[in-house]
């Protein structure tokens, strides 16, 4: 936007495809820091939470010293997108997480994890997503959560052919099951940033 500074968007570091996610960031004009530590949180005007095993990234970020400091920032208000691991950790509750698997919660949301089960490790398919634009996404889908019930403070915002809530907003929050960071379609980043110029 003309006139205004590079919003600074932080990517949480601790585990997965972060460095994706930097460079869609970076690509788009923003300041992009990596997250691993709480001093690296309270330095950015928004997070991205990316892809990867969401049991091992809500270990390290209790051991780090983050969760709490991610849950009161996203409490705040501080815009955060989660994408598939990152979904999962956003959702106020998890099925099917491993024992004792924590979230951070935010999105009143409940999501399935490895919803596609081991016969569908991963796929693509084009979904249509008003919010974002006219033509349909290209969506990759990699051992994917799906939203399993959306309570009344979140929205869906895009749905596969038999119903099923691949992504959803909540105020400052947005989660997408699938990986816009690989596609080379940067509209889910583009939509965030706006998020946090409008924060
Ligand atoms: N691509 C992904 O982020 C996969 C998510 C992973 N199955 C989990 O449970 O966290």
């Amino acid at each position: 936007m003309a006139g205004s500074p590079a919003p600074k968007v932080g990517v949480l570091a601790l585990q997965g495809d972060f460095r994706e996610h930097a460079n869609v960031l970076r690509g788009l004009g923003a300041e992009v820091s990596l997250v691993r530590r709480p001093e690296e949180l309270s330095a950015v005007d928004g997070l991205v939470i990316p892809g990867g095993e969401s049991s091992v990234m809500d270990k390290l970020a209790r051991a780090f010293g983050l969760a709490e400091p991610l849950k009161e920032a996203i409490h705040a208000g501080l815009p955060v997108y989660g994408t598939c691991a990152g979904l999962i950790m956003l959702a106020d509750s998890i099925v099917d997480g491993i024992r004792g698997q924590q979230s951070l919660g935010g999105l009143d949301v409940a999501v399935r994890r490895n919803a596609f089960g081991s016969q569908t490790e991963s796929f693509e398919t084009d979904l249509d997503i008003p919010a974002i634009g006219e033509h349909p996404l290209h969506a990759v889908f990699i051992r994917a959560p799906v939203v399993e019930s959306v309570g009344p403070l979140a929205t869906p915002l895009a749905a596969l052919t038999d119903g099923r809530v691949v992504a959803v907003e909540q105020g400052n929050l947005l989660g997408t099951s699938f990986h816009p960071e690989v596609t080379g379609d940067m509209r889910f980043h583009e939509y965030f940033l706006a998020k946090i110029h409008a924060a």
